[in-house]
């Protein structure tokens, strides 16, 4: 192990999470959108598609994390959840104000985006967790969103871009800064989940892994430039 600090390598539950994804997340590395957006060869429409989808994803995103936060019986973790959905509002509103508009996509345009089948599924299923699940549950459905982003996001800055646009996007997520913050959920939810019987934990397992299906689904939507078939 190269790594010793930091997101990989972990042990104990959250560890156990990632070696149950491993297969999904190479899956998603050699995705063709994510080797085009470091190879250069990604279709702009592809991903003005993603940037837009993921400007309602991370709505509804944010509604999830502030959930789990009011899940939470914990006060740090109401306040870091919190702070969570105030940053994922945050990026949204700068998908607006960087990438849309450079991508001359005016703002009707966007606020006029329905959400495609895939976001429309995947923000169903953080919402009905966010809310029915078992609070470890709930934790095992937004810990993919956190941590697939972040080690894509240091997978490929060391890819690197020739494409500045695609660049910008992969600094987003590559940076020391939410690495940490990363850490925190996951040490977060090793706490939280350190106690549950077999059966909570494969519930919180079967979460994790949805969530990390419904990521890879997302790019390959963009990719496919999904629609609806039909109305
Ligand atoms: C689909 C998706 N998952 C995770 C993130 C990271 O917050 C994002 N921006 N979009």
């Amino acid at each position: 192990m190269t790594e010793v600090a930091g997101t990989t390598g972990r042990e104990g539950f959250t560890g156990e999470l990632w070696r149950s994804i491993e297969s999904i997340y190479r899956e998603v590395l050699d995705h063709p959108f994510l080797r085009g957006l470091t190879d250069g060869t990604l279709p702009e429409e592809c991903f003005r598609h993603y940037v837009l989808q993921d400007a309602l994803y991370l709505r509804e995103y944010a509604r999830a994390l502030s959930l789990a936060g009011v899940r939470s019986r914990d006060e740090s973790a109401l306040v870091m959840f919190d702070e969570h959905a105030v940053g994922a509002i945050a990026v949204e509103r700068s998908l607006h104000e960087g990438f849309l508009k450079d991508l001359g996509v005016a703002r009707e345009e966007a606020e006029g985006t329905a959400a495609a089948p895939t976001t429309l599924a995947y923000t169903s299923f953080l919402l009905r967790t966010a809310t029915l699940g078992d609070y470890p549950e709930v934790l095992g459905a937004v810990l993919p969103c956190y941590w697939i982003y972040e080690r894509v996001g240091k997978t490929l800055r060391e890819r690197g871009s020739p494409t500045p646009r695609y660049q910008r996007w992969i600094d987003t997520y590559g940076g020391e800064e939410f690495g940490t913050l990363v850490e925190a959920v996951l040490d977060l939810t090793d706490g939280a989940c350190d106690g549950l019987n077999p059966a909570q934990r494969a519930r919180v397992m079967e979460a994790f892994v949805t969530t990390s299906r419904y990521e890879w689904m997302f790019w390959d939507a963009a990719w496919k430039l999904e629609g609806w078939p039909v109305g």
